[in-house]
C-alpha cells in the first residue's frame, strides 16, 4: 500500500473560543508532505490550537485543514492519521519502555506479540534497546521523550504534532534532543509540525518557519530566507540579530532609494524588484548586526556606497566566537554590532568610544 500521503493546507482557518476574540485568525499555509515544519511565536499567539485543530482535539470556528487532500474537520482524532507527542510525556509509570511503546498499538487489535514485536523495532529506531526493559521513572529526561517519541511514531501517523517537545530539556540536552527530532523525521520520512516559542530551536530544525503574531501568520518560508529577508520589523525583531531602524524614503532613482534615518547620514540603498515605495514614505529598515563594521572615526569618510552612523559604545558583551558591541540607540531603536572576536581584540573598543558604525548599502532591508 502506498505511503498515505501527509500534506496539509490550512484554508483560512480561524478559532474563537469566546465568540469575540480570535485566538487563530484567517491562516492559509500549505505544509508539503515529508517537511519539519516549526510554528514560531510569543506566548498566546496561538500556535498550540492550530496544532490541536490539525489533531482533532479543537474544531476550526470556520475555515478547512486538509490532510493529504482530505478535509478532517469533523473527523476523530484516530482517523486523521496524526500523532501527538506532548510537553509532558504522560508516560505509564507502571509500563517498561518496551510495554509503554506497545500500549500505543492496543486500539490496533494485534496479538500481545505482534505489539511487542513492532515495539522492539521501534525502540531500536530510538536507539533504546538497553533501556528497554526499565520503568519511566528510571530514565531521564531525554530518555523519557524518546519513550513519548516512539510510541506516537509506532501508530504510522502521516503527520507528527510535537507541543514544545524540547522545553522541559536542559540546554545541552535540548540541542542532543533537536538533533534526535530532525533524524527521526528524515527516518520516518512522515510530515512534523512542531511548536515552539524558541527562535533557535526552529531556525535549527525546520525547512518551514511559520512565525505568528497575534493568531495571524507574519510569515512563513525557509529558516534562512526568514532570518536574512524579514518580511516586516516584527519578523526582523522578533527573530533577533537585526538592527531595525525608522527612517524615512528622501527621494527615488530608478532602482534605488535614498533612505534617510534618525541620525544616520543620508545614504542611497538598492531597492528590490518589485518595491512599491514612493519618495517620503516612512519606512523600516534593516541591517543584520554581523554585516555592520565599527571603525575610529579618524577623519575616516564612507565610500559610495556605504551608510555610515556615528555612535558612542554602550555596552561590550563577550560571547565566544564574537563581540556584542552595543552602541547608543538611534532614535528609538537600538543598535548593536556583532563583531568576529579576533577582529575585536587586534583593536578593542571599550565602552564610552567613539566609533562610526557602517555596512554596504546592498546590505540594507527595507522592510514592508
Ligand atoms: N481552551 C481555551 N479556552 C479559551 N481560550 C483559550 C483556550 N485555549 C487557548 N485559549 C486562548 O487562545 C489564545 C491562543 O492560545 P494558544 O495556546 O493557541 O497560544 P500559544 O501560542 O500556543 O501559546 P503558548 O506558547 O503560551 O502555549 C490565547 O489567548 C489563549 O488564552
Amino acid at each position: 500500500m502506498a505511503r498515505a500521503r501527509g500534506d496539509i493546507e490550512l484554508a483560512g482557518i480561524s478559532k474563537s473560543y469566546d465568540g469575540a476574540t480570535y485566538a487563530v485568525d484567517g491562516v492559509n499555509l500549505r505544509i508539503p508532505d515529508g517537511a519539519y515544519c516549526c510554528f514560531l511565536g510569543p506566548s498566546g499567539c496561538g500556535k498550540t490550537t492550530i496544532l490541536r485543530m490539525i489533531a482533532g482535539h479543537e474544531d476550526p470556528t470556520s475555515g478547512e485543514i486538509l490532510i493529504g487532500g482530505e478535509d478532517v474537520v469533523g473527523l476523530p482524532p484516530v482517523e486523521r492519521r496524526t500523532a501527538m507527542m506532548f510537553q509532558s510525556y504522560a508516560l505509564f509509570p507502571h509500563l517498561t519502555v518496551r510495554e509503554n511503546i506497545a500500549f500505543a498499538l492496543r486500539v490496533r487489535g494485534l496479538s500481545k506479540a505482534d505489539r511487542l514485536r513492532s515495539a522492539d523495532a521501534m525502540v531500536e529506531k530510538v536507539r533504546l534497546t538497553e533501556l528497554a526493559g526499565r520503568l519511566p521513572g528510571q530514565l531521564s529526561g531525554g530518555q523519557q521523550q524518546r519513550v513519548a517519541l516512539a510510541r506516537a511514531a509506532i501508530t504510522e501517523p502521516r503527520v507528527l504534532l510535537l507541543d514544545e517537545p524540547l522545553s522541559a530539556l536542559d540546554e545541552q540536552l535540548r540541542v542532543q534532543m533537536r538533533q534526535e527530532l530532525r533524524r527521526m523525521q528524515r527516518e520516518l520520512g512522515i510530515t512534523f509540525i512542531h511548536v515552539t516559542h524558541t527562535q533557535l530551536e526552529a531556525v535549527a530544525l525546520a525547512d518551514l518557519v511559520v512565525v505568528m503574531e497575534k493568531g495571524r501568520i507574519k510569515q512563513a518560508a525557509s529558516a534562512r530566507e526568514i532570518y536574512s529577508a524579514p518580511q516586516d520589523r516584527y519578523v526582523a525583531e522578533f527573530m533577533g540579530g537585526q538592527n531595525v531602524l525608522a527612517g524615512n524614503v528622501q527621494s527615488l532613482d530608478g532602482a534605488t532609494a535614498m533612505i534617510t534615518a534618525s541620525e544616520l547620514p543620508a545614504f542611497e540603498m538598492p531597492l528590490g524588484a518589485g518595491s512599491r515605495v514612493k519618495s517620503g514614505d516612512a519606512i523600516d529598515i534593516a541591517v543584520r548586526r554581523d554585516d555592520v563594521e565599527l571603525r575610529r572615526p579618524d577623519g575616516w569618510v564612507a565610500p559610495a556606497g556605504r551608510a555610515a552612523l556615528p555612535r558612542r559604545v554602550l555596552a561590550v558583551e563577550y560571547q565566544g566566537n564574537f563581540v556584542k558591541v552595543m552602541l547608543d540607540a538611534v532614535g528609538q531603536d537600538e543598535f548593536v554590532a556583532y563583531v568576529p572576536e579576533r577582529q575585536f581584540f587586534a583593536q578593542p573598543f571599550t565602552v564610552g568610544d567613539v566609533v562610526v558604525a557602517t555596512w554596504k548599502a546592498e546590505h540594507t532591508r527595507l522592510l514592508v
